[in-house]
């Protein structure tokens, strides 16, 4: 890592997959060059701190042309580089009822992290294609598990500990975990638990710090 990039603020950071996901998006729509006050407009955030950021990135190549804005591909190619994230990340779905259903339809990860691209469930009625993914029989995980996937999105209601095993045995390093059951993972695979549960509870506990604060 470059001197540069261990100073780049948690901040700055935070706001890197913002800006990567609205360049993605303006790319798509054929957008070769972009100044920092329309980026600025995309994503709220303000244009002197977009440019205060892109200066945290590598500049072996220069990022624009004077006057024409910057070159929408070489912000992308350098935010995927700080990011580590590629575009066609493997991430697979495991368990495809209510949840696992809305989180295939929402299908934005697209210009961000990468792609479902299978999903698997044990029903057998379920096997086929929805919202153009295709969904696999769990009991041909192994044999059908994507190359390279390193990310796995869990929404199954049973057998959560099995199911981890299997996916960690094929390599699986990051799980996003939507169940509520508790479950091990060995050293070396992080789990990110999604919990609206959780989410109401903290949002309560900040709304009456708030309301302490202004008695
Ligand atoms: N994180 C949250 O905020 C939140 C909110 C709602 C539900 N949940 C949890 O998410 C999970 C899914 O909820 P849901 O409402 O979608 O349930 P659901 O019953 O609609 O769907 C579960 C799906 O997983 C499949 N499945 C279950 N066990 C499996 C296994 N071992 N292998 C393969 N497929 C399996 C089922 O066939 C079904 O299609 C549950 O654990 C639930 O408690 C979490």
């Amino acid at each position: 890592m470059s001197e540069k990039k261990q100073r780049i603020s948690r901040a700055t950071m935070s706001r890197f997959p913002i800006y990567l996901k609205a360049l993605r998006t303006m790319g798509q729509s054929g957008k070769e060059s972009f100044l920092s006050s329309e980026l600025a407009e995309v994503t709220h955030i303000q244009d002197t701190t977009i440019r205060r950021d892109f200066g945290f990135l590598p500049q072996e190549n220069s990022l624009g042309k004077r006057g024409y804005g910057y070159d929408t591909q070489l912000i992308i190619d350098a935010l995927s580089n700080v990011l580590g994230l590629g575009l066609d990340e493997p991430i697979i779905l495991v368990g495809v009822g209510n949840l696992g259903s809305a989180i295939l339809k929402y299908n934005r990860w697209k210009y961000t992290v990468g792609k479902i691209v299978y999903a698997y469930d044990r029903d057998q009625n379920m096997i086929g294609e929805r919202f153009g993914v295709e969904i696999k029989d769990i009991n041909d995980l192994e044999e059908t598990f994507p190359k390279d996937c390193k990310i796995a999105i869990l929404c199954v209601s049973d057998d959560v500990q099995s199911i981890v095993d299997r996916l960690v045995a094929l390599g699986i390093k990051g799980i996003v975990d939507f169940t509520h059951n508790h479950f091990i993972v060995p050293e070396g695979v992080e789990v990110q638990n999604v919990d609206v549960v959780v989410a109401i509870q903290e949002l309560e506990l900040k709304m009456k710090a708030k309301a302490s604060e202004e008695e």
